[in-house]
């Protein structure tokens, strides 16, 4: 398999090296499975979140075509325009998009060049292949499937792993339990009920949600959330969610039921941070007919080693080590 580290930052984002072009040039690129474009920034953009980091020179590259088609990729957080290239990107030929405008802040305050989607094509805007896409086309994954670790702190060296072409059982414990992908769109999943302990039952006739490695938190319709951040005590500070550092015990635990398996997190596990613990929930509408959506960000995938199988249309779940 091609095993990519990934470094931790903050525990809020994850993110680690590709190259591009001949000679090989490197970017730091988040991982999405939120997503379906590859994107850099273009030696052409200006914009203050380009020309902080590294800029991809088309002319510097032997092998690169320029496809020319405009782009426009919106996130959660963060928007920017470009155009789309086509050149190797490390051990694959691959479409890629190359910023040419990334507005406001975002990406200003990221770690990281660009962002490598891994959702289903047809997310993929302008319709490129994403890269997952070409390495299953070009036989250079033993399994259709790619695997998140995240590790839970970031000052461990291992800062986390995405492993194309098969799972890590290194990082996982017990089996793992596959759940169908009920949407080929993003890494959609039905969830039978949320739970937190002695108080509140959500989601009580099943929702759907999904499995996002852009996400830094677990976010769900803002009624909801609510409802969670009273049950565990969460105050508001300042737009976030702050709840008790030291009597982190004594709070609830929250359980996702996901086919038919219990999925739990105990307070250490949603909660972060040092001087004060955030919540690692958070409101966020997503209005139909994509939405609504729960989204099992980052402080679920630390706890539960992920296994994204394109070949069956099924993501793997187990505890993670
Ligand atoms: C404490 C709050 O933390 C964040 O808001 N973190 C950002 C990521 C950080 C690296 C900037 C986040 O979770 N962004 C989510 C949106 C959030 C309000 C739920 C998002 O847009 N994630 C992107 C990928 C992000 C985009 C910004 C750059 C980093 C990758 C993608 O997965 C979504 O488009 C999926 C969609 C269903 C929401």
């Amino acid at each position: 398999e091609a095993n990519e580290p990934l470094i931790n930052y903050l525990d809020v984002e994850y993110f680690g090296q590709i190259s591009i072009g001949s000679p090989p040039q490197n970017f730091t690129v988040l991982f999405d499975t939120g997503s379906s474009n590859l994107w850099v920034p273009s030696i052409y953009c200006v914009s203050p979140a380009c020309v902080r980091g590294t800029q991809f020179h088309p002319s510097n590259s032997s092998t690169y075509n320029e496809v020319g088609t405009p782009f426009s990729i919106q996130y959660g957080t963060g928007s920017l325009t470009g155009i789309i290239g086509s050149d190797q990107v490390t051990v694959i030929n691959q479409q890629f998009a190359e910023s040419v405008s990334e507005p406001g802040s975002t990406f200003v305050d990221a770690e990281f060049d660009g962002i490598l989607g891994l959702a289903y094509p047809s997310l993929a805007v302008d319709g490129v292949i994403p890269v997952f896409d070409n390495m299953m086309a070009q036989n250079l994954v033993e399994l259709p499937v790619f695997s998140v670790y995240m590790s839970r702190n970031p000052e461990s060296s291992a800062g986390g792993e995405l492993l194309f072409g098969g799972f890590d059982t290194s990082h996982f414990s017990g089996t793992l339990s596959w759940v169908p992908v009920t949407k080929q769109g993003y890494w959609q999943i039905q969830l039978d009920n949320i739970q937190v302990f002695n108080s509140v039952v959500l989601c009580a006739e099943g929702c759907q949600a999904i499995v996002d490695t852009g996400t830094s938190l677990i976010t769900g319709p803002p009624s909801d959330i609510k409802q969670i951040q009273n049950a565990i005590s969460a105050t508001p500070v300042d737009g976030e969610y702050a709840v008790d550092c030291n009597n982190l015990n004594m709070l609830p635990d929250v359980t996702f039921t996901i086919n038919g398996i219990p999925y739990t997190l105990s307070a250490e596990d949603y909660s972060d941070g040092m001087a004060i613990c955030t919540s690692g929930f958070q409101g966020m509408n997503i209005q139909p007919p994509a939405g609504p959506l729960w989204i099992l960000g980052d402080v679920f995938i630390r706890q539960f080693y992920t296994v994204f199988d394109r070949g069956n249309n099924r993501v793997g779940l187990a505890p993670a080590v």
